[in-house]
Parts: structure tokens; sequence; C-alpha cells
């Protein structure tokens, strides 16, 4: 042993017929290779010295000239992620942007896709993600530059500048207002700043307080399917946007449809073309809450059949109804019911806390009480005619009455009330005041109602008239938008004029 030859020798003699590299004795007989590459690592690491020792070569590491090292990547790394081409991103984008915005189609198992892939973040978040926007890279910072700096804004001049800051300040706006709904009702804007609002009566403040907007947010947690219920009078005017708004942001999974409910109180093509307006946002179906003559219950029971077969995977679907005070949410589900299940009442706040009611083996119903989202533009009538806060509570009621005569058809009122000839305020607006004075005199002479000499009871009669509006017994309803108005009247117009020449066949 110890050299090759011998080696070799020694393995023919005693068979060995390995095919192996012959192994030596030498200086590494006993180190295997890794033993090797650590011990020269070692070596390598110091720096070499004269024999004056100063240092001639330095070490590795210390060296000013190191290699350049480059770490290979490694999809590995990434943990548990799942790493796609651009294409597919860019295709998944384009299918699913459609379809996630559309309130028809249903993302089923939301949760296992990569949703947030659709919003491309710093875009829209960091302003200098937007520089090659506003500006090439050649003319900020090319040879051929033209500015010192990149232009940050996308105004060029100063009226641009003013409306993008206009525009910026709305959606501020818009964002505090929804805030302020989200539950920061004791220290909104709303309150804080705007006088108008501090200067109204209390009442005006009903379904806005801390106490309602919790149960709301109870029922909308608790809810798969959220029913929107509008008051097909005026549907834009008791419809929360601030909510429907919070519930697409904040919980986008869930279903929402707005459901037009006291259709018997206006035209049948009034119904049909808000219906019409309503379904570009949202399914909307049209109902009239009767336990015993109602209207729309069968396609409402079948859609909340279909929600609950969407989530077969469930055990139970829960479906909560929300909308202002006194657009009869505890109406529908009664009529759902076909039973008194919920308190109804013709006064607003008559529902004060959440209920769950079983509907079905698979479906559960929740009544919320009414809400009301505050807002800056809504007058004090307006807020009255929604039939928000009840009319017992208003002080000198009869200071809404001009209001009520613009809002109302003449013929309509002398029809119910079986009075006429109060003053002409549509020719001439200054009239308005007298008009209210004059109407109300008429109806207090007509059914007796008066004070100690002979006074007519303004208050009461006041009171009676808006109860009577607020109760539909005014015929008045907001026209539906221009275009599908005129559709839906022609439409109709054609069916009636069809039956007529049918009958008279
Ligand atoms: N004409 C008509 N009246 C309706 C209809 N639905 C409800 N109402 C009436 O509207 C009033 C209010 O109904 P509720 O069901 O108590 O309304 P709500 O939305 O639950 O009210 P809150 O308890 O204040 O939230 C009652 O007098 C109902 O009779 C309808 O389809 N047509």
């Amino acid at each position: 042993m110890g050299t090759a030859k011998k080696e070799k020798q020694r393995r023919e003699r005693q068979n060995d017929t390995r095919d192996a590299n012959l192994k030596v004795k030498g200086e590494n007989f006993y180190k295997d290779a890794k033993k090797v590459k650590h011990l020269s690592m070692y070596k390598s690491g110091r720096a070499v010295r004269n024999a004056k020792g100063d240092i001639i070569k330095a070490a590795d590491m210390q060296s000013s000239d190191i290699p350049v090292a480059r770490v290979d990547p490694n999809k590995k790394w990434f943990g548990n992620t799942r790493v796609i081409a651009q294409d597919a991103l860019s295709h998944f984008r384009e299918a699913m942007a459609d379809k996630k915005h559309d309130s028809y189609s249903v993302l089923l198992k939301r949760n296992k896709l990569p949703m947030s892939l659709l919003d491309e973040k710093d875009k829209t978040e960091s302003p200098a993600a937007r520089i090659l926007e506003t500006e090439s890279y050649e003319h900020a910072f090319g040879p051929k530059q033209q500015r010192k700096k990149p232009r940050l804004m996308t105004a060029s001049n100063l009226e641009e500048l003013a409306s993008i800051t206009e525009k910026d300040q709305q959606q501020y706006e818009e964002k505090l207002e929804l805030d302020s709904t989200l539950g920061l009702m004791g220290n909104s804007i709303l309150d804080k700043d705007d006088f108008t609002q501090e200067a109204k009566e209390a009442i005006f403040h009903k379904g806005q307080s801390k106490r309602i907007w919790n149960e709301l947010y109870k029922v909308v947690d608790s809810s798969d399917v959220v029913i929107h219920i509008l008051d097909a009078r005026d549907p834009l005017g008791t419809r929360c946007e601030s909510v429907e708004k919070y519930i697409q942001t904040e919980c986008p999974h869930k279903h929402l449809i707005y459901v037009l409910n006291k259709c018997d109180l206006v035209p049948t093509w009034v119904a049909a073309a808000w219906v019409k307006h309503l379904s570009k946002r949202f399914p909307t179906l049209a109902f009239h809450a009767s336990i015993t003559n109602s209207f729309g219950k069968g396609s409402l029971i079948q859609l909340l059949r279909q929600f609950s077969t969407l989530h077969s995977d469930r055990k139970q679907i829960s479906v909560g109804f929300i909308g202002y005070p006194n657009t009869g949410k505890s109406s529908i589900i009664n009529t759902l019911r076909r039973k008194k299940v919920c308190q109804v009442a013709p006064i607003p706040g008559e529902t004060k806390v959440w209920q769950y009611i079983t509907f079905m083996k698979k479906i559960f119903l929740i009544d919320c009480p009414g809400i009301v989202p505050p807002s800056q533009r809504d007058t004090e009538s307006d807020i009255l005619f929604r039939g928000v806060v009840r009319v017992e509570h208003v002080s000198s009621p009869e200071q809404y009455i001009p209001d009520l005569l613009k809002k109302c058809t003449r013929k309509h009122l002398e029809r119910t009330y079986e009075v006429s000839g109060w003053a002409k305020f549509e020719e001439d607006p200054a009239l308005l005041e007298k008009a209210g004075i004059e109407f109300i005199e008429l109806i207090a002479r007509k059914q007796g109602r008066l004070l100690k000499g002979g006074e007519p009871d303004e208050t009461g009669i006041a009171k009676q008239v808006l109860y009577d509006f607020t109760r539909g017994k005014i015929p008045w309803f907001v026209p539906p938008p221009q275009d599908e108005s005129s559709e839906s009247k022609e439409t109709h117009k054609n069916k009636d004029a069809l039956e007529k020449k049918e009958s008279e066949k």
C-alpha cells in the first residue's frame, strides 16, 4: 500500500474488482472531499504575508475585488404559493373584472379565487407609481430632459388643478359621509359642522342613532342575502346608498337585491319603469305586502330558493331585510309567512331590535329596525314625507302643508278631501303660503273641525293631512327617469288597448 502502483497490485491479488478511483495514502488519505473543501476554506480565508509580516495578498473575504455573486432564484422560497404567468394573470383579470361587478352573476367559492389580483393597488394608492402616465421617461430623465423634477400631478394648468382638487374634495366628503354612517354616528361631521342639522328638531334624527346602526350591522353581518326594501312612491329617496356601498366594499360576497314595496300605491307603469331603472344596479322585484292579497310573493320566494340552492353546501341561509322606517319590512315578512309574526304598524320605529324568523327549513329571515342614513341634502319636509318620523311629535305641522301642496297634484287633493278653490300658487309661487292656510281652512270648515270662536283647528287638520300622505291616501309618486317612464307608459298603454279590444270582441 502507499503508492498507486502498489495499491493496484494489491487489488489484483485479492480479486478486488471495484471500478472506483484508487485512493492512495498521501496528504488527504483520511479526509473525504467534503472535509478537504471545508479545510481549504479556512486556508483561503487567511491573508498571504511576506517574511516581514506585511500582507501581500488579502484574504478572500477582505479583498475589495470579490467576484460578483449571484444567487439563483428558486420558486420554493415563496412557500405555499402558486406562480402563474403574466398572460394567465391578464386573462384572469379580464374574465373576472366584468363578473365581479355584475350583481346578476354569482361567484361561488370566492375565497378560493385570488380576488386581490383584480385590483392593481399600486396604481391607485401611490401617485408616484403614476409618474410615467403623466410624463414620459425621456421628458423628465433622459438626455433630452426638459424638467428638473418629474411632475406628479396630471394638471397642466390652474383650471385643471382646480377641477382635480374639487373632485378629490368630493371623494373625501363622500368617504367621510360613509365613515360617519359606519358606526361613527356620535361624532360625525354632519353633527359637528352643519348648523342646519343642529337646528333640526330631535325627532328628525330618528333612525340615525348608534343603537339602530348597531342593529343594522348585526343584520348585515348575519345575512347571506340582504334585501333592501324601497318605497315604490319614492325609491331613490328611501335608498340607503351608503349602506349599499358598505356592503359592496366590505362584504362583496353577500347578495344584495331591491324590493320595491307598496306597488299598489303607484300606477303599474311607474312601478315597471322603476323596476327597469333599478334593475341596472341590482336585481329588483315589485311587491305589495298583504297577507290576503299580495303581489310578487311567488317571485320573491323563488329567488330566495335559488339563493339557498346556490349555497347548498350550507345548512341554512339568512335573509336580512333592511331599509328606511315604515317601508314595510315587517309586512313583507308577515306576507311571506302568511301570518303575523312581526309587529306591524303605520308608524315608523315599530321594529326596535333585530329578530330571527324561520321561513323554511333552509331559509331564515331577519327583520331589522328602519335606518335613515344622515344626509346634508335632505330637508325636514323630505324626511317627514318619507314617513320616517311620527307626525304626532312634529311641532307646528302646518308649516309643511305648502310643501305638500307643491308635491301633490291639485285634482288628487280635491278628490281626496272634496274641497276646492285654494290660491293658485302654480301660477304665482308667492301665493304658496296663502294656499296652505286656505287649504287647511277649507278642510276644517268641510269637516267641521273648528276651535272656540270658529277658528279652524290648523294643527289637527295638518296632522291628519300628513298622516294621510304617509299612509298613501293621497296619490303621489316620484316620476321615474324619463327614458324608462316613456317606454313603460307606451307598453302599458298598448297593453290596455289590447285588453280593451279583446274584451270588446
Ligand atoms: N298600501 C300598502 N301599505 C303597506 C305595504 N306594506 C306595508 N304597508 C304599510 O306600511 C306600514 C308600515 O309597515 P311595517 O311593516 O311596520 O314597516 P317597517 O318597515 O317594518 O317599519 P319599522 O318597524 O319602522 O322599521 C304599515 O301600516 C303597513 O300596513 C304595501 O305593500 N302596501
